[in-house]
């Protein structure tokens, strides 16, 4: 008989929206610092939470950027990948689809070569050493310049075989997906995949933009779906995953409080809805950190926490491995969910 579950057991799931450089803690943010005699502009790790009050969107960007000058070597990266990456297992994350952010790597002189091949150092052992599989999706800068992405595509051709997609990140109001067809055009030539933020911040036309002029296959949050029933029905009727970040929405105040979170809603539409963490160092939590407050503050029964494992497996980018999501997902179904197991 099936014991109820603790946390040694926490439910099978997969993350599939998760900025690697949104899990560097404070502690491993001043240990890196020291590392590299780096100086930062807050006294101690205390201090450095103490600033993690965000207003919206750009506040919490101006510092993750900011926080970013602690990163500097291959083993910096593989440093902060691991880290995720014993974490997410802790949480019973078996599958993550991981984002970076290279213009920001690139704009303060460290070279695609030294993150990819940083990252690579943790992901591509991890499903011996986590026991997680993973992919990497390479994010373009909405808010830089769309021949500044198409540069980046180009710096990123000699590692294709490490990277799985494209996506679209940073602040969105201002600037639509429609800026970045081309570059959409030339990753969709080289056998990428394709998401992109959009319905964080911005209007439900940009979450239309982003499946008609870019070919997205997911939508990053898509939250602001909802303003627009139409478009719902579409999202339903073509199965468009969608990855919200329900503790990120939260602390950009994208949502009043987790009570108020569309989330229930979203799947009572019939949405193809998946739970993520977005920036967990800066949010309050990881991917079973977000399950937990989702099934706390929502209500969410067994079946529908159930729901949310099995959509993580099936909005993932699997095919190159049927067998593996299989198995996940044969795990999902397997699981009991009556427990309390984030
Ligand atoms: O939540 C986010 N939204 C947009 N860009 C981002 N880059 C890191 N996190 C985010
Ligand atoms: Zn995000």
């Amino acid at each position: 008989m099936k014991r109820p579950y603790d946390s040694s057991m926490p439910v099978p799931k997969a993350e599939l929206h998760l900025h690697i450089e949104g899990t560097l803690e404070p502690e491993l943010a001043f240990a890196l610092a020291a590392r590299n005699g780096v100086d930062l502009p807050w006294a101690d790790t205390d201090a450095l939470r103490e600033a993690y009050r965000f207003q919206d969107l750009q506040s919490f960007l101006d510092l993750y950027y900011a926080l970013m000058a602690v990163l500097r070597t291959e083993r910096d990266f593989e440093d902060l990948a691991d880290a995720y990456l014993a974490r997410a297992a802790a949480q019973g994350v078996r599958h993550a689809e991981i984002f970076f952010d290279p213009q920001a790597h690139l704009s303060r002189g460290v070279s695609m070569d030294t993150v990819v091949e940083g990252l690579w150092r943790a992901l591509g052992r991890s499903t011996r050493t986590h026991g997680v599989s993973t992919r990497l999706i390479m994010c373009f800068l909405r808010d830089e310049s769309a021949g500044s992405a198409m540069a980046t595509l180009d710096a990123a051709k000699p590692y294709l075989d490490r990277i799985t997609g494209v996506g679209l990140d940073s602040a969105e109001v201002g600037h639509p997906p429609a800026k970045f067809r081309e570059v959409y055009e030339a990753a969709a030539a080289l056998g990428l995949r394709r998401v992109a933020h959009a319905g964080e911040e911005g209007p439900p036309e940009y979450i239309t933009e982003a499946l008609d002029v870019l070919g997205v296959e997911r939508v990053d949050h898509g939250l602001r779906c909802m303003e627009d029933p139409a478009l719902v029905e579409r999202l339903v009727r073509e199965r468009v995953p969608l990855t919200l970040c329900p503790l990120s929405n939260v602390r950009l105040r994208t949502v009043d409080t987790l009570a108020d979170h569309p989330l229930p809603a979203m799947l009572d539409a019939g949405l193809l809805c998946t739970v993520n963490s977005d920036d967990p160092a800066y949010f309050g939590g990881y991917a079973g950190d977000n399950f937990t407050a989702v099934r706390e503050a929502l209500g969410l029964g067994p079946e529908r926490l159930r729901e949310l494992a099995r959509n993580s497996f099936l909005a993932s980018f699997l095919e190159d491995d049927e067998e593996r999501r299989a198995r996940y997902l044969a795990e999902v179904e397997a699981y009991d969910f009556a427990g309390d197991a984030p």
